[in-house]
């Protein structure tokens, strides 16, 4: 058996085209949807993932604003421009591209945005609504890789409701809000958080009817792991020789069901969600001008 593929080029595509169309009519209406990004340093991946950022912006017409700091730009600098992004009407929502360097406190950057323009669903109050709204719909950004998992299941038809998901890494980025994500009462799905300090990893993996994998070393997860017919996501992102490799051995494929390839499967869907997160904001915002304008 060769599991079939959660194409993430392929649906990401689809959705940039259904976001292209949502852009035009906001601007009909006279509104611009505009993404800001501010990445501090030179580290080579983060440059690739906000000019591919810039690009995508390019694609379905969302206007960029784009603020590259030196590495040794002060944890006060960085918070200024924070502010002006925060106050900037061009700007609908933006990122800080993570990670920053060590001698910048990443949680007093992320509390200091506008949570209303927090596009990457990252602001202490945004992972809150995350945590308190199980039932209702959800208005506040969410996390874009978390997202993007969903999104690429359902978009394959694949129904998440009384599976067994084990999410392998407890980050604030990915595995601490997909579980919120996937335990809200529409999905309804049962997970497992496993991480470092797990003592019975093999016996979880074996048990799963999907596994996220989000530990961040290299082919951690392997064919003999997985339980026949797992629905597994290749979320890690590590360099092997300058390559990206996922947390997933390849060989996998011949045992699960449905496998998302790495590159080529959740990455392409983050940078989809972070549009879509951009979008709703820019929707939001139409939306209460019309409700102030009455
Ligand atoms: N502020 C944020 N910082 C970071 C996030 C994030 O969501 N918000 N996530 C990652 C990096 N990231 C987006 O910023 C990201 C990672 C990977 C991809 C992607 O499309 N990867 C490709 C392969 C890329 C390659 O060849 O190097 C793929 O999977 O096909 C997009 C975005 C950490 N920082």
């Amino acid at each position: 058996m060769s599991a079939r593929i959660l194409d993430g080029k392929a649906t990401a595509a689809t959705i940039k085209a259904e976001l292209t169309q949502r852009v035009a009519k906001l601007k009909e209406q006279g509104h611009t949807t505009g993404l800001g990004t501010i990445l501090v340093g030179e580290d080579p991946g983060s440059k690739w993932y906000v000019g591919g950022k810039h690009k995508d912006c390019a694609q379905v017409g969302i206007e960029s604003i784009r603020v590259d700091l030196p590495e040794d730009t002060t944890q006060d600098e960085l918070l200024a421009q924070v502010r002006q992004l925060n106050e900037n009407p061009d700007c609908t929502g933006y990122i800080v591209q993570l990670p920053l360097p060590k001698h910048i406190d990443q949680d007093v950057i992320l509390e200091a945005m506008d949570p209303a323009k927090d596009a990457d669903g990252l602001h202490p109050m945004n992972l809150g609504r995350l945590v308190a709204n199980v039932n209702r719909p959800m208005t506040s950004p969410l996390p874009c890789t978390p997202l993007g998992c969903v999104e690429l299941l359902e978009r394959h038809g694949i129904e998440l409701a009384g599976k067994h998901v084990l999410v392998v890494g407890r980050g604030v980025t990915i595995g601490r809000p997909v579980g919120l994500l996937l335990t809200r009462r529409e999905i309804n799905a049962t997970v497992t958080l496993a991480h470092t300090g797990t003592t019975n990893l093999p016996e979880l993996l074996a048990r799963a009817d999907v596994i996220i994998a989000a530990a961040g070393v290299p082919h951690i997860i392997k064919p003999q792991d997985v339980k026949a017919g797992a629905i597994v996501l290749d979320v890690g992102v590590s360099r092997v020789d300058g390559k990206v490799t996922g947390d997933v051995d390849p060989a996998v494929a011949e045992v699960a069901s449905w496998i998302s390839p790495n590159p080529g499967g959740v990455g392409p869907m983050t940078r989809a969600m972070l549009l879509n997160n951009v979008v709703e904001a820019a929707e939001r915002n139409a939306a209460n001008a019309v409700k102030t304008s009455n």
